[in-house]
């Protein structure tokens, strides 16, 4: 579904990604974890397409996507939620929720009908469905004409995914979906990604720092350090591997 393969990536001096290969498996989530600055975020800047690798592929449903645009490769399927929430704050829940519909459904098939009413028409009624979906599943109804900003932290990341879902993908990708929440929100939020996988069959990728949800969710973990990855299993294999505990046990000292 989704394959990094062998991705160097550096900022001047900084080598941010050195070699990074392994694939997501179609339908599960799986977990990038390491310490800070270990090139998470890179990661996914260089699978969305925001960072152009200096060296190595990413492919998706088996193309080679490196040199697409993030704007070709979200239309194509890939979504993702950014570490700091990327919201238009000062729009509603629903407005927000829209925007990721707009997203996915404004190239193709549809921009070349919608010059004829009938079609334009689908196209808003298929919106307007997914959009729906999305509320309901996500429990978001009551608050759909809130504006952004005066809603807790956890709701606001919940609104995110919405905005993500709403974009129909193949592929979620998730930076650090419950940094910052208390326990509750980051319990609802892992619930919430777990029902994303199993009643919508979503590939997922999750970089996240609390151990104990990745170790929960994720059928599959890939560790980087300094841009390297250091291991790669399920897991037990990688909670195990002296390699990680090495990695964590140096960052934490
Ligand atoms: N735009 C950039 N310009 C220069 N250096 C960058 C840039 N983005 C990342 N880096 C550097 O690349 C390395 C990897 O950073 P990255 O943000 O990918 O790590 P991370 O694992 O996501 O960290 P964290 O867990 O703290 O979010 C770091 O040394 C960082 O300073």
């Amino acid at each position: 579904m989704l394959e990094v393969r062998d991705v160097h990536l550096s900022f001047g001096g900084i080598k941010a990604l050195q070699g990074v290969s392994f694939a997501a498996k179609p339908g599960e989530i799986t977990g990038v974890i390491g310490p800070n600055g270990a090139g998470k975020t890179s990661l996914f800047n260089a699978i969305s397409g925001f960072y152009q690798p200096d060296r190595g592929q990413v492919f998706f449903g088996g193309n080679d996507i490196s040199h697409l645009s993030p704007d070709r490769r979200a239309e194509m399927g890939i979504a993702r939620t950014f570490q700091n929430i990327a919201l238009f704050r000062g729009m509603t829940v629903l407005d927000n929720i829209k925007l990721g519909g707009h997203t996915r459904l404004r190239t193709g098939l549809w921009s070349a009908l919608s010059y004829f009413g009938p079609a334009r028409r689908e196209e808003l009624e298929l919106r307007r469905e997914i959009e729906e979906k999305v509320i309901d599943f996500l429990e978001i109804d009551h608050i759909r004409k809130y504006p952004i900003t005066i809603l807790p932290y956890g709701l606001q990341k919940r609104v995110e995914l919405g905005r993500a879902l709403a974009m129909q993908p193949r592929v979620l990708l998730l930076d650090e979906p419950v940094a910052g929440m208390n326990r509750e929100e980051t319990a609802d939020m892992a619930r919430f990604i777990l029902d994303v996988q199993e009643q919508f069959g979503i590939t997922v990728l999750l970089v996240e720092h609390d151990m104990h949800m990745v170790m929960d969710i994720c059928s599959h973990i890939v560790v980087l350090n300094f841009g390297q990855q250091i291991a790669s299993g399920t897991p037990a294999e990688v909670s195990g591997d002296p390699g990680v505990i090495e990695a964590y046990l140096g960052a934490a000292a």
